[in-house]
C-alpha cells in the first residue's frame, strides 16, 4: 500500500536568505516547472522540499533515492492475480467451465503522483540509477506517464495538471551517487543550495534545540572555525551544530571553550567529520578552541575598557579585564581563569562575619552578578549580559564559579530556557 504523506515540517525557520531561495523555488512551481535543490550534505534540501510542498498544499508522495530501485518502484509493477471461473450448467448434462486468471496493476508513488496530481518529492534522486529515473522524462515534458504494455489497462496515463516534482541531489563526487543524465536536468529548475549563513545556522539551532541565542552563536562560530581551518567542504557544519547545540540544551552543558565538557562534546561531533588524521584534526580543533578564547579575551578587554571609562567618570574602583588562558589538548587541560577582583564571600564565612571577605578567589564579576541574581531570580546569562554590559564569557564564566560555591542554581532542558538563580538561604 502506499501512503500518502502530509507533511508540514515543524519549526521551519525561515531567514531572509532561505526565505529568497524559498520564494524562487515557489515560483518556479507555481509555474508548472519541477524544481531540483542540488548542494552538499546537511544544507537544508530535504526540509525545504517538504516545506515547498507543503506550501503547495496537495498530497505529498515521498521517494528517496536508492540505487537498487527498478523502474517498477518508480511506476508500480504487476502483484498478485484475480482469478474468475464461470461454471455454466444450463443444461444438466453439460457443463461449461470459464476460468481466467488476470494480473493486478498497482501503482507505486510516481504513477499515483501523476494520476492525483500529488507532490512528488524525489530525495537523493541520483541515488537511483539513471536509467531507472527515464521514466521521468515525458512525464515532466509531454505530461504522459508510459506504463509497461498490458491487454487489460492503457499504457500512458496524462499527468494530472496539478502534479509538481521537487528534486533533491548531493553532488556527484559523494560515494553512491550517480551522474544524471542531461535530459532530465534539462527539463528542471536546478537551485544551488548554499551552506546556510551563519544566522540561518543559529536561528535553526535556536528553534530546533531551544539553546539560547548566545550559545548558538558560539557553537555555529567554533563549527565555522574548525570548518574553514579543516578545509571540509563536503558537507555543510549545520547538523554538527544542531547535535552540539541539543546535547548542551538538554544535558545543561554551557557552550563555551573554556568548558572542558564542551570541548570533549566538540571533539566527539567534530573530529569524525573532519575528513583528516585524528591527530591533525584534534590540533586544530584546539587551535580553535584557544583562537575563540582569544577573540572573545579580545572583546572583553574592549568592554572592560568602555566600563573603565564608564567608572572612572563615576570615581569607583575599576575591574581587571581577564587575561588571555591557553588550551592545549591534554586530557587534564583545564582553562585556568583569572583569580582577581572582587572576591565573593563564601557562605560560612557571611554567616558568621557578613563583613568578612573570604579568602576563597573569585573570578571577575562573580558578586556583580550574584548581586544581580539576589534581586532577579530565573533570569538568563543573556538579560545578566545586557544588564551588567559584560560579554558571554564573562557572564558564564563568573555563573560557573558561582554554581560550584554552590551559591547559585540553573534550571533548564530540552526545550527550556537555562535560567539562574540564587541558591535557598542565599536570597538578599
Ligand atoms: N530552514 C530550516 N528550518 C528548520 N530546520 C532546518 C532548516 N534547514 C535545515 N534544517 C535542519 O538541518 C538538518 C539538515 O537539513 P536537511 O536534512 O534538510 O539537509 P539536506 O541538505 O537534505 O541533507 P542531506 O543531503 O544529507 O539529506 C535537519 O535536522 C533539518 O531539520
Amino acid at each position: 500500500m502506499t501512503t500518502v504523506l502530509r507533511a508540514s515540517p515543524r519549526r521551519f525557520v525561515s531567514t531572509p536568505a532561505v526565505e529568497r531561495i524559498a520564494t524562487r523555488a515557489l515560483r518556479y512551481l507555481q509555474s508548472g516547472f519541477s524544481v531540483h535543490l542540488r548542494g552538499p550534505a546537511g544544507t537544508g534540501k530535504t526540509t525545504l522540499a517538504l516545506h515547498l510542498a507543503d506550501m503547495i498544499a496537495r498530497p505529498i508522495m515521498l521517494l528517496f533515492g536508492d540505487d537498487e530501485f527498478k523502474t517498477s518502484d518508480l511506476i508500480g509493477n504487476q502483484s498478485g492475480y484475480t482469478r474468475k471461473k464461470v461454471v455454466d450448467n444450463f443444461i444438466h448434462s453439460v457443463v461449461k467451465v470459464e476460468d481466467e486468471l488476470r494480473q493486478n496493476w498497482v501503482d507505486a508513488r510516481l504513477t499515483l503522483a501523476c494520476r492525483e496530481g500529488f507532490t512528488l518529492v524525489y530525495d537523493e534522486f541520483n541515488r537511483s540509477r539513471p536509467e531507472v529515473n527515464n521514466v521521468l522524462l515525458s512525464a515532466l515534458e509531454e505530461k504522459l506517464l508510459v506504463l509497461p504494455p498490458s491487454h487489460n489497462r492503457t499504457e500512458y496515463i496524462r499527468v494530472h495538471p496539478q502534479f509538481r516534482a521537487i528534486f533533491t541531489s548531493n553532488p556527484e563526487e559523494y560515494c553512491g551517487v550517480h551522474a544524471t543524465q542531461d535530459a532530465l536536468l534539462d527539463r528542471l529548475v536546478t537551485i544551488n543550495m548554499p551552506e546556510p549563513d551563519e544566522l540561518t545556522q543559529q536561528e535553526i539551532a535556536v528553534q530546533k534545540t531551544g539553546i539560547d541565542r548566545e550559545s548558538a552563536s558560539i557553537i555555529v562560530q567554533l563549527v565555522r572555525m574548525f570548518r574553514t581551518k579543516t578545509g571540509a567542504e563536503t558537507a555543510s557544519g549545520l547538523r554538527s551544530c544542531l547535535i552540539l547545540a541539543k546535547i548542551c540544551q538538554e544535558h545543561e552543558i554551557i557552550a563555551t571553550p573554556e568548558n572542558a565538557e564542551f570541548r570533549d562534546i566538540c571533539q566527539d561531533v567534530l573530529l569524525s567529520r573532519a575528513g583528516r588524521s585524528l591527530s591533525e584534526a584534534t590540533q586544530i580543533l584546539w587551535d580553535t578552541f584557544n583562537e575563540m578564547i582569544r577573540l572573545n579575551t579580545d572583546a572583553a578587554r574592549s568592554s572592560v575598557d568602555l566600563r573603565v571609562t564608564e567608572v572612572e567618570l563615576e570615581s569607583q574602583p575599576t575591574p581587571q579585564p581577564a587575561p588571555q588562558a591557553a588550551i592545549a589538548p591534554q586530557p587534564e587541560a583545564q582553562v585556568r581563569l583569572p583569580l582577581n577582583t572582587l572576591p565573593l564571600s563564601s557562605t560560612d564565612a557571611a554567616a558568621d562575619e557578613p563583613e568578612e571577605e573570604p579568602e576563597s578567589p573569585a573570578v571577575p564579576y562573580e558578586r556583580d552578578i550574584f548581586e544581580y541574581l539576589q534581586r532577579h531570580p530565573d533570569v538568563r546569562p543573556s538579560e545578566i549580559e545586557t544588564a551588567l554590559g559584560i560579554t558571554r564569557f564573562q557572564t558564564i564564566n563568573a555563573l560557573n564559579a558561582l554554581r560550584d560555591k554552590g551559591l547559585v542554581t540553573n534550571r533548564g532542558g530540552a526545550g527550556r530556557a537555562n535560567t539562574y538563580r540564587v541558591c535557598e538561604g542565599e536570597r538578599a
